[in-house]
C-alpha cells in the first residue's frame, strides 16, 4: 500500500473535484452536460497532481464518473503524479447531480428570475429537485449511448444522488479500500457532497453549507468501520480550499 500513514488495513480515500469547466467559468448550471475543462481547470488538475506527489499520496486505483471533466482531471493529475498507469473504473453513479431543467441556465439570471429562496432550494436543499428536463431538449441526455440500459434521471436532488451513489460506493470502492488501496475518486461538486454527507454523517440541513472546491485533493483516512479519523478530511492545500469553497458558495451573486 502506498501513501497511507496509519496502521489500519483500510486504505486511503482521496476525493478530487474536477478542475474548472468551461461552464463553471461561464457560471452555468451543468449537471450531466458533458462540458470540457477550461485552461484554468487543466492547470488546477496539474496542481492537484503535484499536491498528490508532494504528499507522497500515490493512488493505486482511480474511480471516475462518465463525464469528461472528471475523466480529464484524473488523467492530468495522475500523469503529473506519475500514476497514469493505474487501473480505472468509470460509472454514471459518480456523475454530477442531474440539474434537470436548470441545465444550461445562467446561475445569476436564475437567481434574479426566481429569487433567493427558490434558487437556494434548487441549488442546495437536500430534497427539492429542480423541475425535470424536457426529453429531446438541447441539454437533455436522452439518446446518449453511455446511459443506454439505465433508468437515467431527468432531475435529481442531493438525496437522489446519495441513493444512486451509495450502491457504487459499497460494491466498487469499499472493496478497494478494504484491500488497503489508496483510492482516487475523481468526481463532481454534488456527487462528492453526497459522499461527504454519508461519510461524515452531516445532517440534511448542514450539508447545504458545505461546498467543495475544484482541483484540490481532499484526503480521508478511515477506520475499520469506514468512519473518517478526522471529520471533514484534510485538503492537501487547506488555505486555497477555504477560499475556493467560499467562491463556490457565492456563485450566482
Ligand atoms: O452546475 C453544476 O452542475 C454544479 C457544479 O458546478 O453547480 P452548483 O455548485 O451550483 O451545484
Amino acid at each position: 500500500m502506498s501513501g497511507s500513514m496509519h496502521d489500519s488495513s483500510v486504505g486511503t480515500l482521496i476525493l478530487l473535484r474536477h478542475g474548472e469547466s468551461l461552464w463553471n467559468a461561464e457560471n452555468l448550471f451543468t449537471g450531466w452536460v458533458d462540458v470540457a475543462l477550461s485552461e484554468k481547470g487543466k492547470g488546477e488538475a496539474e496542481r492537484g497532481g503535484q499536491l498528490l506527489r508532494e504528499a507522497d499520496l500515490l493512488p493505486d486505483v482511480v474511480h471516475t464518473s462518465v463525464l469528461r471533466r472528471a475523466i480529464a482531471t484524473a488523467n492530468i493529475a495522475l500523469d503529473v503524479a506519475d500514476r497514469h498507469w493505474i487501473p480505472v473504473k468509470r460509472d454514471w453513479r459518480l456523475n454530477e447531480r442531474h440539474y434537470g431543467a436548470l441545465q444550461g441556465k445562467n446561475k445569476k439570471q436564475t437567481l434574479e428570475e426566481f429569487g433567493e429562496e427558490q434558487f437556494m432550494l434548487w441549488r442546495r436543499s437536500y430534497d427539492t429537485p429542480p423541475p425535470p428536463i424536457e426529453l429531446g431538449s438541447e441539454f437533455s441526455q436522452d439518446g446518449d449511448a453511455r446511459y443506454a440500459g439505465i433508468d437515467a434521471p431527468r432531475t435529481e436532488c442531493l438525496k437522489d444522488v446519495v441513493a444512486r451513489m451509495l450502491p457504487y460506493w459499497e460494491a466498487e470502492i469499499v472493496p478497494d479500500l478494504r484491500a488497503g488501496k489508496t483510492v482516487l475518486l475523481a468526481a463532481h461538486g454534488n456527487s462528492l457532497r453526497a459522499l461527504v454527507k454519508y461519510l461524515d454523517r452531516v445532517s440534511d440541513d448542514a450539508i447545504a453549507g458545505l461546498n467543495i472546491p475544484t482541483g484540490i485533493p481532499l484526503r480521508y483516512d478511515l477506520n475499520d468501520a469506514l468512519e473518517p479519523l478526522k471529520p471533514g478530511g484534510t485538503y492537501l492545500d487547506p488555505a486555497a480550499a477555504e477560499a475556493a469553497a467560499a467562491a463556490v458558495a457565492n456563485q450566482g451573486r
